[in-house]
């Protein structure tokens, strides 16, 4: 028999934009519903960064056993696949309980695990509940792009949600897709001692700034990842004992075949829309997401959309940010912006990559001339040097006047030193609060005041300036 709930919130998915609503508005004693279909916690628990981030960590262990150095003798490590995998869930089941169905009933949460769909405008239904609400939100993620490449569909290709169920380890990892997700996991399984090729149609990371990219690709290169830019998939096939796959691939030299035991999907993601039904409810959506105004509003007024199926861009962080815009605009009524939020990325590979705002050339396409760019390498961070490992540079992009309009790190660690930039461009800080912080010594993080006073060395060694200091001189 159906029961039927009104109450204030409906949520559906408890992944990390879902919980975060379902968290803010049961805190503020509002009557929430959750629906979820699969596991609690979503993508980022149990199948993206969580996962991904303690493999990383252990293919990072095996890379420092490997390469060592500082007077310290490198050793080919021991990779026990099965403990690496351990460690992986392990660190799944540490956090699981944040994510929990037990925690969020104690907020006072009502959890339904169930897929929901909408039967009309105002209603959600799914299991044995039928649920009226005042607002609804729509944060069901996104899941694995599938490329329609003929023969694919015959293979067992791995997508993020089964990579992470593996029992042994891949010999030879094809990787299709050079985008975070394909060289985060490419580069942590190669350095685990699987062989990794990474086919890739563009170039790796063409989001980000080449500079910053190059620096990342001499270590994938040095790490031993085949790495195939500008190089198309044609065609998939099982190899001819049936071991493994094959990529016949479409690159600049012609068309080629690519031999492996395992292929792992990552061209990218499609948002969860399917099955919910989003007609009957009249919420317009395509294949990027369901579209939402800067108040993240669907073309349905009751309902909001936040995350990953917001198309607006796809981290655990913005969902966050989206679910506490969601609790500002529609329980407090407050203003807010989605499209002016300062959101910084980072991919995880080694070194990161962090980036935050735009890069100098969406700058130069977006400002023209009024573009100033200052970069400061690694190679000149005492910190850097003391750890024997220089890789890197910042490059902070700004107007002519100082706006900060993005900023750029590569480097061990950048994704910890981008922190201080997205205060500054969220703040809308100016520069000179950069200049004016006292960094401690010696730290890497100490990149992001040398940027910001190097910005204003040409101004303060002037001859203006000069001029103006003996005067000082003479009048003291
Ligand atoms: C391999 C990988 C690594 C990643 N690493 C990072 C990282 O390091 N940092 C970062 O910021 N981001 C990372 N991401 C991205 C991050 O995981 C997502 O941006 C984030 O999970 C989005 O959260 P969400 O709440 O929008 O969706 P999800 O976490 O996908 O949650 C959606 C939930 O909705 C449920 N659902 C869907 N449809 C329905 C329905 N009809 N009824 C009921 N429930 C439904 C799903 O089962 C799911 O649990 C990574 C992603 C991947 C794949
Ligand atoms: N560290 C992080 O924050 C993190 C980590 C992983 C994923 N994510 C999120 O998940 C999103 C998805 O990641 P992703 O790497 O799957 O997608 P992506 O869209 O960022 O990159 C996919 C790459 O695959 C390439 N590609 C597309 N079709 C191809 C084909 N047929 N053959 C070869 N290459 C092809 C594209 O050129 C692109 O470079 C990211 O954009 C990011 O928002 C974040």
């Amino acid at each position: 028999m159906t029961e039927t709930l009104t109450v204030d919130v409906c949520v559906i998915g408890a992944g990390s934009g879902g919980l975060s609503v379902a968290a803010g508005a049961a805190q503020l004693g509002l009557d929430v519903v959750l629906f979820e279909k699969g596991e609690m916690g979503g993508d980022c628990l149990n199948y993206g960064c969580v996962p991904s981030k303690a493999l990383i960590a252990a293919g990072d262990k095996a890379h420092q056993a490997r390469t060592a150095g500082l007077g310290i003798g490198a050793v080919e490590p021991i990779v026990d696949f099965a403990a690496v995998m351990a460690h992986v869930h392990r660190t799944i089941a540490t956090i699981a309980p944040v994510d929990s169905q037990d925690r969020f009933e104690g907020l006072g949460v009502r959890v339904i695990r169930a897929h929901a769909r909408f039967e009309d405008e105002r209603t959600v239904v799914g299991g044995d509940v039928r649920v009226e609400a005042r607002k609804v939100v729509i944060a069901t993620g996104s899941r694995a792009a599938v490329p329609p490449i003929p023969g694919l569909e015959n293979l067992p290709y791995l997508t993020n949600e089964t990579l992470f169920e593996l029992t042994e380890q891949p010999r030879r990892l094809i990787v299709l897709g050079g985008g975070p997700i394909g060289v985060e996991l490419g580069q942590a399984f190669q350095r685990l001692g699987s062989e990794v090729v990474i086919v890739e149609a563009g170039e790796i990371l063409g989001r980000e700034d080449p500079e910053a990219v190059a620096v990342v690709r001499d270590q994938l290169v040095a790490d031993g990842v085949d790495l195939r830019d500008r190089t198309r998939a044609m065609r998939a096939e099982t190899s001819p004992k049936r071991t493994g796959v094959v990529l016949i691939v479409e690159g600049p030299e012609g068309e080629s075949r690519i031999a492996g035991s395992h292929l792992l999907v990552a061209v990218g993601r499609s948002p969860s829309t399917g099955g919910l039904d989003l007609d009957k409810a009249g919420i317009v959506h395509d294949a990027k997401g369901i579209r939402t105004d800067k108040a993240l509003r669907t073309s349905n007024r009751r309902v909001h959309a936040v995350g990953d199926v917001a198309g607006r861009g796809q981290f655990t962080h913005l969902a966050g940010a989206h679910a506490s815009l969601f609790v500002r605009r529609a329980i407090f009524g407050a203003p807010v912006n989605a499209d002016a939020l300062a959101v910084p990325r980072v991919t995880y590979c080694d070194p990161e990559l962090a980036t935050i705002g735009h890069t100098e050339a969406e700058a130069r396409q977006a400002h023209g001339e009024d573009v100033r760019v200052e970069t400061f390498h690694f190679s000149e961070n005492d910190r850097a040097m003391a750890e024997g490992d220089t890789r890197g540079l910042g490059k902070l992009v700004t107007t002519k006047k100082g706006k900060v309009l993005g900023v750029t790190l590569v480097g061990r660690h950048a994704g910890d030193h981008i922190h201080v930039w997205a205060l500054s461009m969220s703040a809308k800080l100016k520069l000179s609060a950069m200049t004016g912080m006292i960094a401690p010594y010696p730290t890497r993080g100490e990149i992001g005041k040398r940027l910001a006073g190097m910005w204003y060395t040409p101004a303060l060694f002037s001859d203006r300036t000069r001029k103006i200091v003996s005067i000082l001189k003479h009048l003291a």
